[in-house]
């Protein structure tokens, strides 16, 4: 009888543990089917219920804070904030909790919280060639776009394209923004743009941060 010890075995297919180790190697991972059928179902609904509430979906802006600007020849999508009080978006938060853990157990990336929103692309929506943190300039470490469209074919365009970090002008992947599939991309080293959608196209941004307390302003984590 062959003896099979503890240490032989392969370790199960953790998929945080396979992002991690894609991040690890090339700083970033596409994870598709990441998010089943039936919770990205229960996001969506959340999502439409905020279209239907005037006012509970803002034009996204560019900038933080007093620079915080809406320009529409850089990014036409409308976001919402998410905020952990609905089931669907709690449960959507606890795998990024887990995610979270195993990038620091792992990757000793000091990630301190997470923050995320809907977004709303409607036709004719882009967001063009961009950071979403300027080294040195910001505390977000870690990009992650969840995507929620079912059936999404070539010709509806949205493709998310990502450039090469060691050459911003060289295509690095087009990824659709297909039902359950999530990317997670480092903040500060991959240049990247939404092509326009051609019909309505809705995800979940977010952004993992490193605490940027100072003896002055304690940033406080969105989990305690
Ligand atoms: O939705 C996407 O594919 C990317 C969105 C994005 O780049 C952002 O919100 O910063
Ligand atoms: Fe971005």
């Amino acid at each position: 009888m062959a003896l099979v010890s503890f240490f032989d075995r392969q370790p199960p297919d953790d998929p945080f543990a396979l992002l991690a180790d894609a991040v690890e190697r090339q700083g970033y991972a596409i994870q598709e089917n990441f998010l089943s059928a039936h919770q990205v179902h229960d996001l969506l609904q959340v999502l439409h219920r905020l279209r239907s509430e005037e006012d509970a979906l803002q034009p996204a802006g560019v900038g933080r804070g007093e620079a915080f600007q809406t320009n529409e020849f850089v990014r036409k999508d409308a976001i919402h904030w998410l905020d952990g009080t609905v089931p669907a978006t709690q449960d959507f938060l606890a795998q990024m909790r887990l995610l979270q853990q195993t990038m620091n157990r792992r990757l000793f990336m000091g990630l301190f919280d997470y923050e995320a929103h809907f977004a709303l692309y409607p036709p004719g929506g882009f967001y063009k060639k961009h950071l979403d943190a300027f080294q040195g300039q910001t505390n977000r470490r870690l990009s992650t776009v969840l995507y929620l469209n079912f059936d999404w074919q070539p010709q509806d365009g949205g493709a998310l394209r990502c450039y090469a970090p060691d050459d911003p002008q060289q295509i690095l992947f087009d990824l659709a923004p297909q039902a359950g599939t999530l990317v997670v991309f480092e903040s500060e080293r991959f240049w990247h743009e939404v092509l326009p959608a051609q019909r309505p196209r809705f995800s979940i941004a977010g952004w993992f941060r490193i605490n940027s307390s100072t003896r002055h302003r304690v940033d406080p984590p969105l989990w305690q």
